[in-house]
């Protein structure tokens, strides 16, 4: 393709050369190969593309693009090399938005051939997409998945590394649903991926906002909270309808002199903040536009949740739903899913089928039941997710609820301290192990954990026993151990891998499979395992 076409959509100048050159592909990793292709050179964590120029123009790419402002020897050097092999060199004012751009068009702009969702949000974005594809599926459309647990692309699950993968591999992979006959694509959108501009040019029929909390901010990530809901705004800046979640107390931040139109969800009797937010700052008691309520927990072999909602254009009425996940949070995982779904045309029997199988492999996923009680597993890996499963599970009523997690090395230590004190307030018991300590002491992780419990403990005497907690580093023991424990009425939570497979340390990840370790301990015991629990959707 003419690299003058692949940016059709690009502000640039050139340094050297000219556009009207053929390339094979777009390249940002100069470890592939690059002979024949446009080399875009991005800036990092760890490097800088504009580093590897050089050699690329040694092994014969056709084309770099460069950023406004590198290094001006660098730049020279890059010139005169490429000018010597008769190569074209292009500036950028940024080579994310470059690659952005340039992507849409090498794949031909296939988001114009499907309806595309866009999730964004702290916690839901999974659930929110993966129940959304189960719904839009049953309702005829079939759908295309991106997000944490891989990418659907309408024939094969692929796994990525990304919740929202570099935009030259999105548009890849909305080329190979609309190739592959989806009608409909909903795909997860970090804060991360808008601010390193993975969607760059997109644009969204819909655009989902699930709640905000403090999270993803450190080194690699976001530079502060500001940053984090400054990024997150930017998908209602690129979105036609934006289907937001009213009670969250950020959601006015986030959606300040956003473009988009705006809907909200809410559940009854939690205060809705918009749009009066947006004009005096002040709380509005109005019902929200999609709006859940009389929810009522209910155990259909396993967690659930039964609840009315209104809001359908088609009809005042409200409208009863299962849900088969529990708790108020995935009710409000459920709202946007029902507003996107209707204003897509999915008829109410077909959401209803939908939500009723939930079944999102890794949330809040039930594994099995031995000795009369319940094992779940359940990817919550921070202290607001923790703190919601488990007080949805609370609610049953359970003999014992027992608590299994460990936290992430390189990321946000403040996950640590949230995460004990989620546990310390909401569970019975506590097995503190690993969970993915990348380049960290597992022991130092486990310390910074223990320490808040132990601190928590002298705050507040009353709060629990002595011995609620047991450290096992090894987490395929912990399991072992949690199973061991289970008494007639227990919950079992397993948190924060979900539908990892993985266990990462030191730069590897080791094969671990919590499913089938869970499953295979389940079954010793004499007790059943769910059907089903390895599928990636339930659908
Ligand atoms: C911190 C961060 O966002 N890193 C992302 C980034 O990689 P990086 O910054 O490490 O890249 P780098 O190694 O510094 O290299 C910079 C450039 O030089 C190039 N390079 C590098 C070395 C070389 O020899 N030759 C070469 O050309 C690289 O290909 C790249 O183009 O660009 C990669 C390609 O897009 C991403 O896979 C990678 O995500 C890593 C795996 C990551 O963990 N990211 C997290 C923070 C993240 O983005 N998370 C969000 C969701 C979180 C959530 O909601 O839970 C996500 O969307 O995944
Ligand atoms: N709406 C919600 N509010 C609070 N916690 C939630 C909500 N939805 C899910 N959770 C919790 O967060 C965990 C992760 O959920 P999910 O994967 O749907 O969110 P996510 O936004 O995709 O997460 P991440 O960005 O960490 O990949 C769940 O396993 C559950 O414990
Ligand atoms: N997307 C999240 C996943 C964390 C999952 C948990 N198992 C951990 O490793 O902390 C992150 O990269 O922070």
């Amino acid at each position: 393709m003419l690299l003058q076409w692949l940016l059709k959509n690009v502000i640039y100048y050139l340094i050297c050369g000219n556009v009207s050159v053929d390339v094979q592909d777009i390249i940002y990793d100069s470890r592939q190969d690059v002979r024949d292709c446009v080399f875009v050179c991005l800036k990092g964590s760890r490097a800088d593309g504009h580093d590897y120029a050089l050699e690329v123009i040694e092994r014969w790419a056709r084309a770099i693009i460069v950023e406004e402002g590198m290094d001006k020897a660098l730049k020279e050097k890059i010139r005169a090399a490429a000018r010597e092999k008769k190569m074209t060199v292009v500036c950028v004012k940024n080579t994310g938005e470059a690659l952005g751009e340039m992507s849409r068009a090498f794949f031909g702009y296939p988001e114009k051939k499907m309806t595309i969702i866009g999730i964004t949000g702290t916690k839901g974005k999974t659930t929110v997409a993966g129940l959304l594809k189960n719904v839009l599926d049953r309702g005829g459309i079939p759908t295309g998945f991106i997000g944490t647990i891989g990418v659907f692309t309408g024939k094969e699950w692929i796994a990525t590394r990304n919740t929202t993968p570099e935009s030259y591999l999105v548009q890849k992979y909305l080329r190979m649903m609309a190739d592959h006959g989806c009608r409909a694509a909903v795909m997860e959108v970090s804060s991360q991926a808008l601010m390193c501009r993975r969607v760059q040019g997109m644009w969204f029929d819909y655009g989902v906002l699930t709640n905000i909390s403090r999270d993803h901010i450190g080194p690699g990530e976001h530079s502060s909270f500001e940053d984090y809901l400054y990024w997150k705004g930017r998908l209602f800046f690129q979105c036609a309808t934006g289907i937001v979640n009213g009670a969250d107390r950020w959601a006015p931040q986030v959606l300040k002199n956003c473009s988009c139109r705006l809907e909200t969800f809410g559940v009854t009797g939690d205060s809705c903040l918009l749009p009066s937010a947006f004009l005096n700052g002040k709380t509005l008691s109005k019902v929200f536009d999609w709006e859940g309520g009389d929810l009522d927990l209910q155990w259909r072999c396993g967690p659930g949740i039964r609840f009315t909602v209104s809001g359908f254009k088609d009809s005042e009425e409200q409208r009863d739903i299962f849900l088969k996940m529990p708790g108020k949070y995935n009710v409000y995982n459920a709202l946007p899913v029902i507003a996107v779904a209707s204003h897509m045309g999915i008829g109410i029997n077909q959401i209803r089928a939908g939500l009723a199988v939930g079944g999102i492999c890794g949330r809040c996923e039930m594994v099995g039941t031995v000795n009369g009680g319940a094992l779940i597993i359940d990817y919550a890996h921070n202290g607001q997710a923790l703190r919601s499963v488990l007080e949805a599970l609370r609610q049953y009523h359970p003999s014992r609820l027992i608590c299994m997690f460990g936290c992430g090395g390189n990321r946000s230590p403040l996950r640590r301290k949230d995460m004990a004190e989620a546990g310390f307030f909401s569970a019975d018991y506590l097995i503190i192990t690993s969970d993915n300590p990348r380049d960290e002491p597992p022991e130092q992780i486990i310390k910074d954990i223990t320490d808040t419990l132990l601190d928590l403990c002298r705050r507040f005497p009353n709060e629990k026993k002595a011995g609620f907690f047991k450290v096992i580093p090894d987490r395929k023991t912990a399991i072992q151990w949690a199973v061991s424990c289970i008494k007639p009425g227990n919950i079992v939570l397993l948190a924060g891998k979900g539908h990892e497979m993985y266990q990462e340390r030191g730069g590897c990840r080791f094969p671990f499979d919590e499913h089938a370790i869970a499953a295979m301990e389940i079954e010793k015991y004499g007790g059943s395992c769910c059907q089903g629990n390895l599928s990636m959707l339930n659908s």
